[in-house]
């Protein structure tokens, strides 16, 4: 008899290898394949893992080997695809498999759940339907409030009930014992979206019909950059083209950094395809979770709109994917896994030999450069559609005119002009709170978080000091600890601005949005549609509101303070300074009037305004793609981070150190070690934090090193004492 398979199986923990393991007992072989879910023994405990390969044998001798308890699944969860991704994803970035499995799967799939979602359901039994309710009414209201709930229809989920009667199971033991309701465990499942009839678009113009033709010449694997001026129509490029996918059969999956910020979007789609898009991001519930997963797997849900962690749904037919707004840093997870779902979309869409669309109107130098070496297809859309013209940017010098309050003479004017010319405005300020500080009038001690090497941000509506790293909160300091004198905010932030443009032109106009305002459910909404209708006059808000949208009757936008990216320490402050400016800029005259965009800035000479009011993001990219060639800097060079963090500072130097000298006798010369220093806000919440850089020309090198280095670094003596994480492709580095 041949020795029996051995699976190979991923588990949620944070070690890179597979673990072996010997069948179920009484489980047809035939059963085992890669992609399902077993239960496995993990030491004490019980855990759900997913068996990634089925193997003849194993390293360990077969008698060192444990049976897997339970074959969860029928059928595999996960197809070969989706298997190769999951790997793919691992490798690249490093990661222990196990922990990739668990961000690629729904929590319920996760906790062994089966792949249909229940719930419980409370029927109205014969006996309760009989039951007298006058006695119970008197002696159990809260009891006879249920049975009646439930006499109306005979039957409730659980979630219906919570929410109608918010105190009911308070009462279902009573009734269970009394045998007057029962409780079923049913599917839980929508309906898959249906089709409706589709409205068409505009006609195209010229470059769109272009660009268009040049993505239905190639049906397999195609990465299309689409860089298109703001408002230049890329997304009627996108429908046309996910019209065709969606015809021949095929699946479409579209990626945004943001969902909550784009119901605009998502009622585009629906209204021009004709269907209902399925939402895949963080604010679902576990069950609804599921059933969008699900259906994307089995293919009943043709269009899939998500966020990020939407790139590991498995899809039935694929045909296309678009990520929309690529340059969007979003798409970089900045912890645990920490991986760009706009770079596992090229390679997934490579692997199913599918197109793949890159969107932006500010692209970044990493895309950019990839369609230099032509790897790439780069597709621009130079003008705006329909008859809109671009907007005119200015600069205010705030060296001449002074802001008071933050808002400078030049501005507050063309404000006053705009609106009354019945245009609406839109205030842009990265930074939320009333002002980043609070200082003392006499000693000039500044408020500081405890437990963060930062200070803490003012917010007056709650009366109170937050610190916008750790989520600390402190009542406000009226008065200084140390010199009893009295303190004051000092700079700016969108609730100071909202509050003296209210002060100007009444409370009724000003609209703020930002993750403040917004976060009650329903508020943010609320917010854009007064936004789009118009009704809002002046918006005042941080990047929440540069990205996107599209708000027919805005005619200025004003950007109080964009001085803070000028002088960053990071390689990509302008990248980024010139893609938010390039965004927000965009929102302004999208229909017929021409927008007006008025910059303050303390440094108007600085070259980099030149660049951007002259050539636009183009010739910032160009200048900064040369920069960063001369100083080898990504994407001229691949980087990888090593972090650590530990509540003394020590540990975190001593287990860099060690993982430098590692590193060094690993022998890769093509790969440059940088520090181990302290990260530049070295403590957050309570924890020092300290990093290593590893920089290379060459890719294979990096991973090469990586590899090797990781394994050492999983069983190292000194890596218990800290957290670590590696982060390939790094987009912050501080
Ligand atoms: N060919 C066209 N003729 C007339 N109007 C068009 C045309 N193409 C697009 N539009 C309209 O122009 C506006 C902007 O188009 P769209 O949203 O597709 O641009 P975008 O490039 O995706 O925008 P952004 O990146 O700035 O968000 C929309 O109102 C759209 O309906
Ligand atoms: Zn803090």
């Amino acid at each position: 008899m041949s020795p029996p398979p051995v699976l190979k199986v991923a588990v949620n923990v944070p070690l890179s290898r597979l673990f072996d393991y010997l069948p179920p007992k009484g489980v047809d072989p035939a059963r085992l394949q890669a992609g399902v879910r077993v239960t496995v023994p993990f030491g004490r405990q019980q855990q759900s893992a997913v068996v990634m390969e089925v193997a003849d044998s194993s390293e360990l001798p077969h008698s060192k080997l444990k049976r897997a308890l339970a074959l969860q699944d029928e059928e595999t969860l996960l197809g070969a695809d989706d298997l190769w991704l999951i790997r793919f994803t691992s490798e690249y970035y490093h990661h222990p498999v196990g922990e990739v499995v668990a961000a690629a799967l729904p929590t319920l799939l996760r906790q062994a759940r089966p792949l249909i979602p229940t719930t419980e359901q409370v029927v109205l039994t014969p006996a309760g339907r009989n039951a007298s309710d006058a006695v119970l009414s008197r002696r159990a209201p809260k009891q006879a409030e249920l049975l009646d709930a439930l006499l109306r229809r005979g039957k409730a989920t659980v979630s219906e009930l919570d929410e109608r009667l918010p105190q009911w199971r308070r009462s279902r033991k009573a009734l269970l014992d009394k045998g007057w309701i029962q409780i079923d465990e049913i599917a839980d499942v929508p309906p898959p979206p249906g089709r409706e009839a589709a409205e068409p678009g505009p006609e195209l113009n010229r470059e769109q019909r272009a660009v268009l033709a040049d993505m239905r010449s190639h049906a397999d694997f195609r990465v299309t950059v689409l860089d298109g001026v703001t408002g230049s129509g890329k997304t009627e490029v996108y429908l046309h083209r996910m019209q065709d996918v969606l015809a021949q059969d095929k699946q479409v999956l579209i990626l945004v950094p943001e969902i909550g910020l784009t119901p605009q979007f998502v009622r585009r789609l629906r209204r021009r395809l004709g269907i209902e898009p399925l939402l895949l991001h963080s604010s679902l519930t576990d069950n609804e979770r599921l059933n969008a997963w699900r259906m994307a797997r089995d293919g009943s849900a043709p269009l899939l709109l998500g966020t990020r962690s939407a790139i590991f749904t498995p899809l039935a037919r694929p045909g296309l994917i678009v990520v929309d707004e690529e340059h969007d840093s979003s798409y970089k997870q900045q912890e645990g896994l920490r991986y760009s779902a706009r770079d596992l979309a090229v390679a997934r869409a490579k692997q199913l030999n599918i197109p793949v669309i890159l969107g932006s109107a500010t692209p970044s130098l990493e895309t950019l450069q990839r369609c230099r070496q032509a790897a790439y297809r780069h597709q621009v859309l130079s003008q705006r559609a329909g008859n809109a013209a671009p907007p005119l940017l200015r600069l205010v010098d705030l060296a001449r005119y002074p802001s008071n309050d933050g808002l400078s003479d030049p501005l507050l004017r063309a404000l006053d002009k705009h609106l009354g010319e019945n245009g609406q405005a839109l205030i842009f300020l990265n930074r939320r709170g009333f002002a980043p500080t609070l200082i003392c009038g006499g000693c000039g001690k500044i408020a500081e978080c405890n437990r963060c090497d930062a200070r803490m941000t003012v917010h007056a509506a709650r009366n109170a000091l937050h610190c916008h790293h750790c989520g600390a909160r402190r009542a406000l300091d009226a008065s200084c600890s140390d010199c009893g004198s009295a303190c004051r905010p000092l700079g700016q932030g969108t609730e100071r601005i909202e509050g003296v443009l209210a002060a100007r032109y009444g409370d009724e106009s000003v609209t703020r949005i930002d993750s403040d305002s917004t976060r009650l459910k329903g508020t943010m909404d609320k917010a854009l549609a007064r936004a789009t209708s118009g009704d809002a006059r002046i918006l005042v808000g941080t990047q929440m509101l540069s990205k996107g949208h599209h708000f027919p009757k805005l005619t200025l936008v004003g950007v109080v303070n964009a001085d803070q990216g000028l002088f960053s320490t990071d390689f990509r402050g302008g990248e980024r300074l010139a893609q938010s400016l390039t965004q927000v800029a965009g929102r302004a005259g999208r229909e017929r009037r021409q927008g007006e965009v008025i910059i303050q800035t303390a440094f108007a000479s600085h070259p980099f305004w030149n660049r951007l009011l002259s050539g636009g993001y183009a010739d910032v990219a160009d200048y900064s793609l040369a920069e960063r060639e001369a100083a080898a800097w990504p994407p001229y060079s691949r980087l990888a981070l090593i972090r650590a963090s530990a509540m003394q500072r020590d540990h975190t130097h001593e287990f860099l150190n060690a993982a430098r000298n590692k590193a060094e006798q690993l022998g890769f010369d093509q790969v440059r070690l940088l520090g181990p220093v302290s990260a530049p806000m070295e403590r957050r919440a309570g924890r020092y934090r300290a990093q290593l850089l590893l920089q290379s020309g060459s890719r294979q090198a990096l991973h090469g090193l990586l590899d090797a280095l990781v394994l050492a670094l999983e069983s190292s003596k000194s890596g218990r004492r800290v957290r670590w994480s590696v982060d390939v492709d790094p987009v912050e580095l501080f």
